[in-house]
């Protein structure tokens, strides 16, 4: 069996995959305000999982309890492989490895460079050892999917021996989404030349594809570049970042500890939760209107560099737990691309709160398709996992 981790900046998702890659089950630990709530997706069912911890960095610990009660797997069955997903600015980290001392030591370089995510990884990696000391584990990388991306698409402004020196490039993330909406879309013949996909949850991007190919994405070194996210900043001024760190006296961890936890949606209303801040706006709160116009500009910014970048678009894409469930946010997105004739059918985005397959939600007559698809980055790390420990093998 496989078993694919993928620890997000507000989740867990995990999922089990038997050799042929048919999906077993997935569990979703998500934060709802303080509290974890986890469902589990098997044998056509969901069910709620009571959790006995707090604490979501330990849930890799807990698996093997909540998939064996749940009869997710059976006695006789063991995990070979785990895929788990690495998010990781190098160029080292644009292909996937087999986990090992050299892994961890890079992952241990970079750490300071992305403190959301190889932090988490780190810590998943130490849990799901400990849980699963015979099974392989393969770090699938989060940007591969953007090794595509023409050259001008990697730089900063920056002279470029520095940049070649020092590793400093636009690796991208949330590759593995992009890889997986696109394929799904492959599937179903239902792919055309350029395409835009908003891969929106507590961490959000949104990237340009043409002929299937990334060709740029607003995330940069880090997940920190770009679009306002539930506690990122998103892009910012380095004038500004000089000045927050003399005014507020702070060091580097710590500015890079505020840009990435208390900055974005909960340092503009004191909440990071969309859902929170959607009925906080109903209510009449000014700074959760702010807030909102304020991740909703940056987006509308974000997908227009991405048209511009493709010289055009055919089918504007929704993914990610925000993506697929809130029918708020992609309203108030796609209400400022009637121009270039992307409507949506207000039925259908209403009734798309939370998908389990493509759904289209554009009206059929007037406008280019919109299509919200479930992120399904499981699948691509469990067949990133199988390839490479089978190359490895053979
Ligand atoms: N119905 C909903 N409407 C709007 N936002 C939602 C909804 N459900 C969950 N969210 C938001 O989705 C985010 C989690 O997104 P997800 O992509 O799963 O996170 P991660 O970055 O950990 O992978 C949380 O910030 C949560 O507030
Ligand atoms: C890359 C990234 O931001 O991932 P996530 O949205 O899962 O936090
Ligand atoms: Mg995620």
């Amino acid at each position: 069996m496989i078993l694919v981790a993928n620890p997000g900046s507000s989740s867990r998702k995990y999922a089990l995959y038997d050799d042929t890659l048919q999906l077993r089950a997935e569990l979703h630990i998500e934060t709802v305000g303080e509290r974890l709530a986890a469902t589990l997706h098997h044998h056509q069912t969901t069910t709620n999982v009571p959790l006995e911890y707090s604490d979501l960095a330990e849930s890799a610990s807990h698996l093997t309890t909540i998939f064996r009660y749940h009869h997710s797997i059976e006695e006789n069955e063991t995990i070979a492989t785990i895929g788990l997903r690495i998010v990781a600015p190098s160029s080292y980290f644009m292909s996937d490895h087999i986990i090992n001392d050299e892994v961890v030591a890079k992952l241990q370089e970079v750490r300071e460079h992305a403190p959301l995510h190889v932090d988490a990884s780190l810590e998943e990696l130490r849990r799901l050892r400990e849980a699963y000391p015979e099974a392989t584990v393969v770090g699938v990388s989060d940007s591969a999917f953007h090794a595509t991306k023409p050259n001008y698409a990697w730089n900063y402004g920056i002279a470029i021996h520095d940049a070649d020196q020092f590793d400093i490039k636009r690796f991208g993330y949330h590759g593995l989404s992009v890889a997986a909406a696109i394929d799904a879309l492959w599937d179903r013949g239902k792919l055309p030349p350029k395409v835009v996909v908003c891969h929106l949850g507590s961490g959000s991007s949104v990237t340009g594809v043409f002929h299937g190919r990334s060709i740029d994405t607003s995330m940069g070194y880090s997940p920190l570049e770009g679009v306002i996210m539930a506690s990122r900043s998103g892009s910012i001024d380095f004038g500004a970042v000089k000045a927050l760190k003399k005014n507020l006296q702070m060091n580097d961890d710590k500015i890079e500890e505020y840009l990435n936890r208390q900055a974005g949606l909960l340092g503009l209303s004191g909440s990071n939760d969309i859902r929170e801040l959607i009925s906080r706006e109903a209510d009449g709160n000014h700074m959760a209107h702010l807030a909102l116009d304020t991740l909703i500009h940056s987006l509308h910014k974000a997908i227009g560099s991405m048209i511009v970048a493709l010289n055009g678009c055919d089918l504007l894409v929704f993914t990610g737990t925000v993506g697929e469930r809130s029918a708020v946010i992609r309203k108030r997105i796609v209400a400022h691309l009637e121009f270039i004739d992307f409507i949506l059918d207000g039925d259908l985005n209403d009734a798309c709160t939370s998908p389990e397959k493509l759904t289209s939600v554009s009206q059929a007559a007037k406008s280019r398709p919109i299509i919200v698809i479930p992120a399904n980055e499981s699948l691509e790390i469990a067949k990133h996992a199988q390839t490479l420990t089978r190359t490895v093998t053979l």
